[in-house]
């Protein structure tokens, strides 16, 4: 489903990502590890289309992605210091990527709700997102980036900076979410622990 071919980056004089090449099977969860400033971030970048490589290729399914726009390329991000967008009711947030490829309302009503039920919020289309706790707004992060099928979910660190007892819960949830839907991810995080449990298969950014 994703395959990134010897992709590098390079930053002034230095080069982040040196002939990097990592694939991942339909459907399957990758634990993308490795130490801070290894390139683990930019790499999903490349993959989301946020940052150009110097060389190689990014295909998504069938096709060469490359040098194909973020919202062309069925990719959904959940991002560690994620923001929902506090203006937006629940339901609004969870709908914003349908309403940008111009999805009809009733449709989109429909895959909002069902989304909010994947991730355990049914019911709360209506509420504020400023009175919601930090775990369900984790949630509905992820039924945000969950709702357009996205080919590829990116998850950058995405319980970092959160309590122990609710990293632990929603770890074990999140994963459980990605394979009821058949989500094909990277998760990228610093932790080993949290690696094996939320990943099919872990591999470190040193040896790719
Ligand atoms: N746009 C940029 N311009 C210049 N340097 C950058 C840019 N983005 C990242 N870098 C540098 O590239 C290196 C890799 O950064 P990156 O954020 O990908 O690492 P990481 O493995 O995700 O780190 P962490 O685990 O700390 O988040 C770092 O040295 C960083 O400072």
């Amino acid at each position: 489903m994703l395959d990134v071919a010897d992709v590098s980056v390079v930053f002034g004089d230095t080069t982040v990502l040196d002939e990097v090449s990592l694939r991942v099977a339909d459907g399957e969860i990758v634990a993308l590890l490795g130490p801070s400033g290894s390139g683990k971030s930019t790499l999903l970048r490349v993959v989301a289309g946020l940052v150009p490589p110097d060389s190689g290729t990014v295909r998504i399914g069938d096709a060469d992605v490359t040098h194909v726009p973020t919202h062309r390329r069925a990719v959904g991000m959940v991002f560690q210091d994620e923001q929902l967008f506090p203006h937006l009711s629940v339901g609004d947030n969870v709908g914003y990527g349908l309403k940008m490829q111009r999805m009809p309302g009733g449709e989109r009503t429909r895959r909002v709700s069902e989304f909010l039920e994947v991730v355990g919020l049914p019911g709360f289309e209506g509420r504020d997102v400023g009175d919601l706790s930090g775990g369900e707004a984790k949630r509905v992060a992820v039924a945000r980036s969950l709702a357009p099928h996205p080919k590829v979910l990116l998850l950058d660190e995405p319980l970092t900076g959160l309590d122990r007892e609710l990293h632990d819960r929603l770890m074990v949830e999140i994963a459980a979410i990605l394979r009821r839907v058949g989500t094909t991810a990277v998760w990228v995080t610093h932790d080993a622990d949290e690696a094996a449990t939320v990943a099919d298969r872990t591999v470190h950014l040193g040896d790719l």
